[in-house]
């Protein structure tokens, strides 16, 4: 067995994924000694299976819906689907699955780079190893940064785990559309990539267990996705339960849902959410519970503070649990960062997390929904704006579905939560998120001009309901 190499570093980040190649640079470029561990690829599931190479194939897609469009309001167009292109812009973006831009990147912000898995072997030792068996335990001075993110959670049904099923890894690096494809769980991944792959010519089916699509967001952004994922020819099944699952290499797959259909496709892709893997990571050498869904943090991203010479240890990203988003993750890196180097400033604050599904309609969102607000005992009203009947939808005709709904909470006057779903929703949310970030009165928003004739002038109109 090859010898234990021991080394030191002031600071030692665990998972170079956005927010952690972020900190690890910032910390770097601030003069500090900082170790970066990666063992996959330095940028994290983001930029090579996530929202670089999904958004990609999300505007290939959506150019052949335009396409598809033109017929009856600009002229005749035959539209003829390739994915080659599509594949062909992934693999560029990605550079092939390869992260040697990415590391001399981070190694040129003064980063020492580690490739390898990192394990917490004491309170304050990383041990790094690599896939040669080599090994290096590296104490860390200052801090210890935990930005190992997630990976897909695969449900234990009966079945599944024998069969060669997709996660979003092998959905993005297709090289052609699957003949037929069944996607498991109706969230961002499952709808943002079925959707995809429908409008290039793949029959789809979406099978969701709660009773709605996308069940953590407004019900009317459900009703709306059912209705446009329908007219795309992708068939829904929501609160459906999958009671096993068969593979054959002639046929594909079956699902069996429990209430009795018989699904089958010659994919399947299991987009049922995220996990990350404490056990792994040897959560229990800094004394938390390594079965957590999470890793427990205060506003200022720390597992445990520095105390007795002995360093702090911080968290971000999506092992934090404070939302699976790249946003999320490089605004954590950012007051953990500062308080690394002990600048203070604003802690952590979730109050205005926005979040866009690039589904078309986008489903944009910020804050709380309805049902929150109302959980948490708000004087909630709500305004409700629908956008193909604005004047905005109604010049953009075809493709014109879609929404605008805030929710203010009255005793405090603001707005705490909103959806903007439709065409370039994620854009239109902007508008929502600087109120909600910055609780700007209701007094105040309803003095606002909202140019005409755009798609945020329905949050004017929302607004009105409110009173
Ligand atoms: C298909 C898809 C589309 C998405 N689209 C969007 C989008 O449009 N917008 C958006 O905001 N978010 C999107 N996301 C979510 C986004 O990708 C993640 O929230 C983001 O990448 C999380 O960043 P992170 O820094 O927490 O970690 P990650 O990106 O998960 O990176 C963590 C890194 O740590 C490494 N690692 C893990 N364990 C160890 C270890 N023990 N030792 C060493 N290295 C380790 C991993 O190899 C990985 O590189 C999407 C996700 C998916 C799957
Ligand atoms: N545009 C974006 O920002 C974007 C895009 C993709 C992913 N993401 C991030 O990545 C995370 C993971 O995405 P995701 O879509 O895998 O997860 P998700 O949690 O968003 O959705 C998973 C869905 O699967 C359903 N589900 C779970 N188990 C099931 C089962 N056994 N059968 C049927 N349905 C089941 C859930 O009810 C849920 O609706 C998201 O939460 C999001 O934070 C973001």
């Amino acid at each position: 067995m090859a010898a234990v190499r021991a080394d030191t570093a002031d600071v030692v980040v665990v998972g170079l994924g956005p927010g952690g190649e972020e900190a690890a640079g910032r910390l770097a470029e601030a003069g500090l000694d900082v170790a970066g561990v990666e063992e996959g690829l330095v940028g994290g599931e983001c930029p090579y299976y996530g929202c670089i190479p999904s958004k990609i194939m999300v505007r290939s897609a959506g150019l052949l819906a335009e396409g598809r469009r033109i017929a009856g309001h600009a002229g005749t167009v035959m539209v003829h689907p390739d994915w080659r292109p599509a594949a062909r812009a992934v693999r560029g973006a990605t550079s092939d699955w390869d992260d040697k831009i990415a590391v001399d990147r981070l190694v040129g912000r003064g980063v020492r780079f580690l490739r390898g898995s990192g394990r917490l072997t004491a309170r304050d030792e990383v041990t790094v190893a690599d896939t040669d068996g080599n090994e290096i335990a590296v104490r860390a001075r200052q801090a210890i940064v935990l930005a190992v993110g997630s990976e897909p959670a695969i449900p234990p049904i009966p079945g599944l785990a024998r069969t060669p099923y997709w996660t979003n890894r092998e959905a993005i690096r297709a090289e052609e559309p699957p003949r037929s494809l069944l996607v498991l769980g109706g969230g961002s991944v499952g709808l943002e990539l079925g959707q995809a792959f429908c409008r290039f010519g793949t029959p789809v089916t979406v099978v969701e267990g709660m009773q709605r699509l996308l069940p953590r967001e407004e019900p009317e952004a459900h009703e709306l996705l059912l209705k446009v994922l329908t007219e795309d020819g992708i068939e829904v099944h929501t609160s459906a339960r999958v009671g096993s699952v068969e593979y054959r290499d002639r046929s594909g797959f079956t699902a069996y849902c429990e209430r009795g259909e018989r699904l089958a496709a010659e994919r399947l892709l299991v987009a049922t959410g995220r996990r990350s893997d404490l056990i792994r990571l040897g959560a229990l050498a800094i004394d938390v519970d390594d079965e957590a869904a999470a890793l427990p943090v205060d506003e200022r991203l720390r597992v445990a503070p520095p105390v007795g010479g002995r360093p702090g240890i911080w968290a971000l990203g999506d092992v934090t649990g404070k939302g699976a988003y790249t946003h999320m993750s490089m605004y954590q890196a950012d007051v953990v960062v500062r308080g690394i180097l002990g600048e203070g400033g604003p802690p952590a604050s979730y109050h205005a997390v926005p979040r866009v599904t690039f589904t078309d309609p986008e489903i944009g969102a910020v804050g709380l929904t309805e049902w929150e607000a109302r959980e948490r005992e708000l004087v909630v009203r709500t305004g409700y704006a629908d956008l193909s009947a604005s004047a905005r939808g109604r010049t953009h005709q075809i493709g014109n579905d879609g929404f605008v709904k805030l929710v203010a909470d009255m005793l405090s006057g603001v707005l705490v939560g909103g959806t903007t779903a439709g065409p370039y929703g994620g854009e239109v949310l902007g508008a929502l998120s600087v109120a909600v970030h910055a609780r700007v009165p209701l007094t105040v928003l309803r003095e606002q001009i909202w140019a005409y004739p755009t798609f945020h002038r329905a949050i004017g109109d929302a607004l009105r309901q409110i009173g």
